[in-house]
């Protein structure tokens, strides 16, 4: 039985959905350099998958593409941005403003993805008060406040694990319902809220298995070759077995 991937509740399986943005990626590219169509071989090369997966993905949309022609680039953007709810704004709370809260405050990346920064949060003294990115660092008495005024749908927890669970529960109930957390702990939410967690840590490991794995086939490979090409002696012969003295082998 093959692999199923779960729906979301339109229909497009997940592991298609989390393939969209690679798509918008290479799509926003193709834009950019006024290039008008593309066939499903050069995107689906682009966003290095392969093509039949590519048109399925899309047909999941009700893209099809013209044979001969291929798709229309700007119209598959504006599709996939639609489908990605990325046609509206979504605004973003930043709660932990050290290392990593600073450097995705900062990422100019996130405007024109459709996703603004509108508030940085952290219960540090030496840090509440400046300004990073343009934006004057809140203290956490603030959370529920900024939440509800600037109307804030989504949460990026970068604080310390040990708190991450209590920050995410104060923007879940100030009505966040997206919470993207960095912490290395998993995080519990109720039904109707979202989590994604980020651990590049976890991706390092996938990348090492299989890194792992592709070295031991070339091992396997590389010995199975040198075994076709004779690198062991035709001509050896297996020495007989050495009669041991009979108090030896008793
Ligand atoms: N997912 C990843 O790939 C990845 C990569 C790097 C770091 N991290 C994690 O991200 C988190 C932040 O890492 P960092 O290097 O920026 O740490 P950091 O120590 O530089 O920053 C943490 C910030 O959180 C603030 N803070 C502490 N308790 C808080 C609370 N209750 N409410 C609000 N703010 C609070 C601190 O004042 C500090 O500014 C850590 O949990 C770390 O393990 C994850």
């Amino acid at each position: 039985m093959g692999v199923r991937t779960r729906p979301t509740r339109d229909g497009i399986p997940d592991a298609t959905v989390s393939r969209l943005p690679v798509y918008l990626q290479a799509l926003t590219g193709l834009a950019e350099s006024g290039v008008p169509t593309v066939s499903s071989e050069e995107l689906a090369a682009l966003a290095g998958v392969n093509s039949a997966k590519l048109r399925k993905d899309l047909s999941h949309l009700g893209s099809y593409g013209t044979r001969g022609v291929g798709y229309d680039v700007e119209y598959l953007v504006q599709h996939i941005s639609a489908e990605l709810g990325l046609t509206q704004d979504w605004r973003v709370v930043i709660v932990g403003v050290g290392n990593l809260g600073r450097a995705l405050a900062n990422y100019g990346g996130f405007g024109s993805r459709g996703f603004s920064v509108a508030a940085l949060v952290d219960a540090g003294a030496d840090i509440v008060g400046t300004a990073v990115a343009g934006l004057p660092v809140l203290p956490l008495t603030e959370l529920e406040r900024v939440v509800r005024d600037l109307r804030v749908q989504i949460g990026v927890v970068a604080t310390p694990a040990d708190v991450a669970q209590e920050v995410c529960d104060r923007l879940v109930s100030a009505g966040v319902t997206g919470v993207l957390n960095f912490a290395p702990c998993v995080l519990s939410v109720p039904n109707g809220v979202m989590v994604r967690r980020v651990d590049l840590s976890t991706e390092l490991q996938i990348l090492a298995f299989h890194e792992q794995r592709r070295a031991a086939s070339d091992l396997a490979e590389d010995l199975s070759s040198d075994l076709a090409g004779g690198l062991f002696d035709d001509d050896a012969t297996i020495a007989p077995p050495v009669d041991l003295p009979k108090e030896a082998a008793g």
